[in-house]
């Protein structure tokens, strides 16, 4: 079984408007309120390209019971902690540029925590546990590094996709696959990342602390991907972009979804990639169709070493 661990979800109160003028007052008649957060992202893609999972969050107030039903509604198991706070409402703003406003995340306690490694600790050998988003302060990050260690220990698959101090203490721990953007894995070497050489470079460092699979996604530039074995740059599909929100979850499901059949690094970079682009050419993630159709355009270009370190 897949679970999906989101700290921090959301609703994404998503909208259209041709024009958005900061300091006035804006008028949309296009909005849509999808349940988010990055676990619950991956979740609902994996649902799609018809893999089960159980999304873990923790939620409360309206806003949490709305995300859970939604879910539930969509077919996809849910294992929320109830918080005493209202879940956040996230504002994403489509105008000419995409803006987006990100609430906090809860304020956990000792006991919430206590709940979520209890969940932990029902997993099997061969299960995946994928955490991703936001880890809210409130956490300690040793809290994360027993949860890793709990995993390595016992055969879990971890995952992580998430940002900040938590990312580089937990890169530590071996995790199977981490999917940084350019910027976070600049943020991670306290660095800014301006050529494929130098993402090479920083997500081979990763793989050598012992990282399995490395991918740097770059938006509309493509993404990579780096192993022990590999180094591959893949470009992207060209069409008219709607929304990019969750375009790096739908990476991470559909490389998961393709690497636990067929264990294959190079056919699972690929379909995560078809799948985050084929989330960015729609409003809401995407449906298996689409990425099955974009496959043949995401075209994968083996870097070598020497090349890359010229
Ligand atoms: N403009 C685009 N055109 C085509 N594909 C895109 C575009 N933007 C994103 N994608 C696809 O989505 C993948 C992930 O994009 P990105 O690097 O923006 O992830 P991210 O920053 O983690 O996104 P998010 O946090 O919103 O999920 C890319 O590797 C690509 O496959
Ligand atoms: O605040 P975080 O946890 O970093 O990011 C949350 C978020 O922006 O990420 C998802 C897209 O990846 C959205 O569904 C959600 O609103």
């Amino acid at each position: 079984m897949i679970y999906t661990c989101t700290i921090t979800p959301s609703i994404d109160y998503t909208t259209y408007l041709p024009e958005f003028k900061t300091g006035k007052l804006n008028r949309s008649d296009e909005v849509y309120f999808y349940p988010g957060g990055k676990g619950i992202n991956v979740s609902r893609v994996l649902k799609r390209l018809e893999v089960e999972s159980t999304a873990i969050a923790f939620a409360g107030g309206f806003t949490g019971t709305y995300i859970e039903q939604f879910l539930i509604n969509e077919g996809i198991k849910t294992d929320f902690i109830p918080t005493d706070e209202i879940t956040r409402i996230n504002v994403k703003i489509k105008s000419t540029v995409e803006t987006e406003l990100n609430g906090p995340g809860p304020t956990l306690l000792d006991e919430h925590l206590q709940l979520l490694f209890e969940k932990v600790r029902q997993m099997k050998a061969g299960d995946w546990f994928v955490l991703a988003g936001r880890l809210t302060d409130s956490i300690p990050t040793s809290f994360f590094e027993e949860i890793a260690m709990y995993c390595n220990a016992n055969r879990i698959h971890f995952v992580l996709d998430t940002s900040g101090p938590a990312l580089k203490e937990l890169v530590r721990l071996k995790p199977l696959l981490i999917k940084p953007n350019v910027d976070e894995l600049g943020e991670l070497f306290e660095t800014e990342i301006t050529s494929t050489q130098e993402a090479v470079k920083y997500a081979r460092n990763l793989v050598d602390q012992g990282v399995e699979h490395v991918i740097v996604s770059m938006g509309g530039e493509g993404a990579l991907l780096v192993t022990k074995d590999l180094i591959i740059k893949a470009s992207v599909p060209t069409k008219q972009v709607v929304n990019t929100v969750g375009s790096g979850d739908s990476l991470v499901s559909g490389f998961i979804a393709s690497y636990m059949t067929e264990q294959d690094a190079t056919k699972a970079f690929r379909y995560g990639v078809a799948s985050g682009s084929a989330t960015a050419f729609q409003s809401d993630l995407c449906e298996r169709d689409d990425v099955e159709a974009l496959l043949d355009q995401v075209l994968l270009n083996p870097l070598f070493e020497q090349d890359v370190k010229k």
